[in-house]
């Protein structure tokens, strides 16, 4: 059988078709998956297309011109209701690490993660309420406009400061970009999801900015000077160690693999964050020392799961 250049050709233009689809239905469901916003609206689409089979199948004409009208515009109405979710998308192929944008060397990001965590811990003695998110690769530039803007090397003390009781700042968020504090008092949208009524307003702003951005976002409780930590839409309670080795973990990059040519940093990066640079049971065993790093497995509320009462308690 002869196979000549152009029958390569073809079929590696076929497998690059079918990766290119699978990624995008992959960050698709991901997005839907952590949303409880995008559940519920493609739950109404899926209604819409089961009815328009029906209607077509049974020959209810009426109505099937009518949905057929609906879908028409249905592209449109998709694009204006998931706006920021598609920003959320494109930003996350098309930007580069927040780490290697902000030109961080490792060490700087090191320090920046011991001020964060002893300023948490401080403040986690003290009962000071603090809300904490880290930039990674989707932009929180909007955020950081709904804020005060700064451009501060993250110190334990400035956000001691920033967070104290009474003081003009205190309420809000803080977004880090790289090591920097980019503003103080951001607000972040809640979550729409179901949270247990010991969460309030700080928890649910966490768990909403971490639904709509790769975000990592700390919560230190003012109630009981738990620290949590929001990502992918799930809240996790962790002790100062083991927040310092999930930081470590996801923000401070592996120097000793060789760098990439900039030419190829969007898609090596966008790899990473879709988790193909770690190897299964790499992967696995930072999962493993994460789980073991939360305070207890009763605290873990897990919001992509149905089963949580009212207690934070998974059934
Ligand atoms: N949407 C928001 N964006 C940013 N910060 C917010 C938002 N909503 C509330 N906050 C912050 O959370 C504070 C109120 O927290 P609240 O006590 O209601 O929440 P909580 O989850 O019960 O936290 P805690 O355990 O600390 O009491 C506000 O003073 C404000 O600083």
């Amino acid at each position: 059988m002869n196979i000549t250049l152009s029958d390569i050709s073809l079929l590696l233009r076929l497998i690059l078709d079918i990766l290119v689809v699978w990624a995008l239905i992959y960050y698709a469901l991901r997005i839907v998956r952590n949303n409880t916003r995008t559940i519920q609206i493609t739950k109404g689409i899926l209604f819409i297309i089961i009815v328009q089979g029906l209607s077509t199948l049974l020959g209810l004409n009426a109505l099937s011109f009518l949905i057929s009208i609906f879908v028409n515009w249905g592209v449109v109405v998709i694009v204006i209701i998931f706006q920021p979710e598609i920003r959320a998308m494109l930003e996350k192929f098309g930007k580069s690490s927040s780490i290697l944008g902000a030109n961080v060397s490792k060490e700087e990001q090191i320090n920046m993660i011991e001020e964060l965590v002893r300023a948490c811990e401080q403040m986690s003695k003290t009962k000071t309420g603090a809300l904490i998110s880290i930039q990674r690769n989707s932009s929180m530039e909007d955020y950081v406009h709904t804020g005060i803007e700064m451009d501060s090397v993250v110190s334990s003390e400035l956000l001691g400061t920033i967070f104290q009781y009474g003081t003009p700042m205190h309420d809000g968020a803080v977004i880090i970009i790289g090591n920097k504090i980019a503003c103080a008092a951001a607000y972040f949208p809640p979550t729409t999801k179901d949270l247990p009524s010991k969460y309030g307003a700080r928890h649910r702003a966490a768990v909403g900015i971490s639904e709509i951005t790769d975000s990592i976002t700390i919560i230190v409780s003012e109630e009981t000077g738990n620290i949590s930590v929001a990502m992918n839409g799930q809240l996790t309670q962790y002790k100062p160690e083991g927040l310092s080795r999930l930081l470590r973990n996801l923000l401070v990059p592996d120097t000793e693999k060789p760098t990439s040519s900039p030419l190829f940093r969007p898609i090596i990066d966008t790899a990473k964050s879709l988790g193909f640079n770690r190897s299964r049971r790499q992967s696995e065993t930072r999962k493993q020392q994460n789980v073991d790093e939360r305070i207890q497995p009763l605290e873990i509320v897990d919001l992509t799961r149905q089963g949580v009462n009212t207690h934070g308690k998974a059934k």
